[in-house]
């Protein structure tokens, strides 16, 4: 489990993450939800490390992530994997050397060693006979399946997704919500997803944290969104005509 207290960050003055608290459980896919600009991406910047907060703490399973020493914070980026917004491959790698890269950083396994994990990973994204194929030459879809295989190569026990569905069509981004959802199952990973796809919030969202304008002010479940009682929620959750006729 993950757990975040009292979470703030400023940037020139200006205070984007207002104190938030929060849990990130394991086995679930946790979502992080909100309109534009209100703090997610900063927010899932300061659970990985990539921002410190200015104030408050993130623990990995008990481990203070955000004061510990430096060799303890090596040890809990180590079982980190991450989907960047837009897959974010190597262009100038194939997708084999793309997916074997954190264990060329991280390991020091055998060529052999990593190869099967390599051609592992990208059959259980559904990806076969692909290793040698460029980003140039392969889909969206794809692309984000070998995101997906390279945030799991080295077996990682929180896995954090940003915007995972950017750029892809509806029935291509419940395939890869479901992938994530059935991974995150089987490996018992603690999985968090920054989006603002209601979708996904309907498909996976076994828990969900709405930010509005850097606070949190609602968290529970897919089933219970939609009668949260929280009125900026629910003008997001009804913004399209689809939610409106649910309602
Ligand atoms: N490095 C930075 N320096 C200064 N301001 C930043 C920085 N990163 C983010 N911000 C500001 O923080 C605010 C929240 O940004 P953030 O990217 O977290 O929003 P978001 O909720 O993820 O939005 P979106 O859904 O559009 O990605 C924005 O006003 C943004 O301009």
């Amino acid at each position: 489990m993950i757990e975040i207290n009292n979470i703030k960050k400023s940037f020139q003055g200006k205070e984007i993450l207002k104190g938030i608290n929060g849990t990130f459980e394991p086995g679930k896919c946790n979502l992080i939800i909100g309109s534009s600009g209100t703090g997610k991406s900063v927010l899932l910047k300061c659970i990985v490390g990539l921002f410190k907060p200015d104030e408050g703490d993130v623990l990995y399973d008990g481990r203070d992530f955000s004061h510990g020493d430096k060799e303890a914070q090596t040890e809990i980026r180590r079982e980190i994997g991450m989907l960047f917004q837009g897959s974010a491959l190597f262009d100038s790698k194939n997708v084999e050397q793309n997916v074997m890269f954190p264990l060329n950083v991280l390991t020091d396994m055998s060529k052999e060693e990593k190869i099967e994990r390599v051609n592992f990973c990208l059959q259980r994204v559904g990806l076969e006979n692909v290793n040698k194929k460029m980003p140039s030459e392969i889909s969206g879809g794809m692309k984000k399946r070998v995101g997906i295989a390279r945030a799991i190569v080295n077996k990682p026990n929180y896995l954090f997704c940003d915007e995972p569905n950017s750029g892809l069509d509806p029935q291509t981004s419940m395939v890869i919500d479901e992938l994530i959802d059935e991974i995150t199952q089987e490996y018992q990973m603690t999985t968090t997803i920054v989006t603002h796809d209601m979708n996904s919030v309907i498909e996976i969202g076994q828990k969900v944290m709405y930010l509005y304008k850097g606070e949190k002010l609602w968290d529970g479940t897919n089933k219970d969104i939609t009668h949260s009682g929280v009125k900026e929620l629910d003008d997001f959750v009804f913004a399209n005509r689809m939610m409106k006729e649910f309602r």
